[in-house]
């Protein structure tokens, strides 16, 4: 579909076919980004990975998160981080039994303090608590200032006085300033230790990019702003997709009492009598793992990916696609296109059983991570985090709607935003499963 987004040429690709055009025939003329106003200012003018314009810098930056932040090794490095934030938010559930658990929250205060525990080595709710901080909240409204419009930036001729007019600009300053306030603390506070033993049991990556810093071999001056890009950019990616991917997850399997059972029988038959899952045993995990990539299909967390813009004219599919035309992937039409899949409104993980259709960007009529050289680098952090998770969900408890309506009650409404909420809350009654 081609549209005028105020002086903006833009289109929408909502077929299978043409993403695989844009994304891997055409890829390197379309994986640049467009710079709209927010996303310049939290990628501190285009020094980070998901926002900056494709060229040197952005390659050294993207290298460097490969090499350092989201390889394998990093990942399983992380390992302890991810399974005792998962006891925790089991303890918080436990503690709260004869009562209902807002699962939504949950979800997001566990995920937030992952990542936090990753980046700065510390948790921001209160000890031993799977509880709601200042920070995630900064983070929610940052995702907000995101997924929202700014007119200015579809009329770059009037940008200053629609931003001013609409309140835009101070609401966006004011969230920047607090969210960069804390990593200069942060840096700050990391420095003046970097080479002590500061109680952590892992290297942060805050560590690791300070004494990159240090290190004349990346070829290029990793600047302090650098440093701060890629915090947001951990952030910003980290947080929101991997706890509403577990909430879509807990909301179907509710829907579907016999998927539940067959899930719960498939780790409680792994597990046994351990006590917990841990990320030894997901491997044999194998239908959590297609009720996994089933989430991700049904409600692909980032319907639209995140924008690309064209670098040079280029024709696809009959149309002339002028040089800087936005480019939006709708990510989730195609992963609900009925033409690639059957019966796509129901919630079927056995239609992964038996072949090799996986979110890793080669099936481009499944995306849910992108695909070609701006793929989600995140994936295996994303994946790690939910997995565990949801097989600890599924072990741990037995769980019912405190609703008189039931399990088909249950609300799977969406709300408008760069990423895909579920309109309410998922609130849920757990039991416990004596193991
Ligand atoms: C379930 C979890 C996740 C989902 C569904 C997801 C989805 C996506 C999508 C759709 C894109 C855009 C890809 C494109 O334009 O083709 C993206 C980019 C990105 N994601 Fe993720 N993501 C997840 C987890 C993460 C995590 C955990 C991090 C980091 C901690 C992360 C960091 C990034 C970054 C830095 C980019 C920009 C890549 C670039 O432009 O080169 N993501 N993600």
């Amino acid at each position: 579909m081609n549209l005028q987004l105020g002086q903006i040429p833009a289109f929408i690709v909502s077929s299978p076919e043409i993403a695989s055009e844009i994304m891997k025939t055409h890829d390197l003329k379309f994986c640049s980004r467009p710079t709209t106003l927010v996303m310049k200012k939290f990628s501190y003018g285009g020094l980070d990975i998901a926002f900056s314009k494709y060229g040197v810098q952005w390659r050294q930056m993207r290298k460097l998160g490969m090499l350092e932040i989201f390889s394998t090794k990093r990942v399983q490095s992380f390992k302890s981080v991810r399974e005792e934030e998962v006891h925790i938010l089991i303890q918080s559930i436990r503690h709260s039994c004869s009562q209902t658990v807002n699962l939504s929250d949950m979800f997001l205060c566990m995920s937030n303090n992952i990542i936090c525990r990753e980046v700065f080595g510390k948790r921001f709710s209160d000890d031993g608590e799977c509880n709601r901080s200042e920070h995630h909240d900064l983070v929610l409204e940052i995702m907000e200032l995101i997924g929202g419009f700014s007119l200015g930036d579809f009329f770059p001729s009037l940008k200053y006085w629609l931003n001013l007019f609409t309140g835009w600009h101070g609401k966006l300053e004011r969230n920047f300033k607090r969210m960069d306030e804390l990593f200069e603390r942060e840096i700050e506070e990391h420095s003046s230790s970097l080479y002590d033993d500061h109680g952590h049991e892992e290297e942060d990556f805050l560590d690791v990019l300070l004494k990159l810093q240090k290190d004349f071999s990346l070829g290029f001056s990793l600047t302090k702003d650098h440093i701060k890009a890629i915090l947001m950019n951990m952030f910003l990616g980290g947080t929101d997709t991997s706890a509403l991917t577990l909430e879509w997850a807990m909301t179907e399997l509710m829907r579907n009492p016999t998927l539940m059972k067959k899930a719960q029988d498939e780790v409680r038959g792994v597990v046994g009598s351990k006590g917990k899952v841990e990320e030894s045993d997901l491997q044999q995990l194998q239908y959590m793992k297609l009720i996994v990539s089933e989430t991700l299909r049904l409600h692909c967390i980032a319907r639209l990916l995140l924008p690309r813009e064209s670098m040079e004219e280029c024709q696809v599919n009959g149309y002339i696609i002028p040089e800087k035309s936005r480019v939006y992937i709708n990510a989730w039409a195609i992963c609900n296109d009925p033409k690639a899949w059957e019966n796509p409104e129901v919630f079927m993980p056995e239609r992964f059983e038996g072949n090799d259709i996986s979110y890793r960007g080669q099936h481009f009529e499944f995306i849910p991570f992108g695909a070609g050289r701006r793929i989600c680098p995140g994936m295996q952090k994303g994946i790690a985090v939910v997995e565990i998770t949801l097989a600890n969900m599924l072990y741990h408890f037995k769980w019912k709607t405190p609703s008189e309506t039931g399990y088909k009650g249950i609300d799977t409404r969406e709300s408008f935003g760069v990423v895909l909420h579920k309109k309410s809350p998922l609130v849920l009654q757990a039991a416990p499963i004596e193991t």
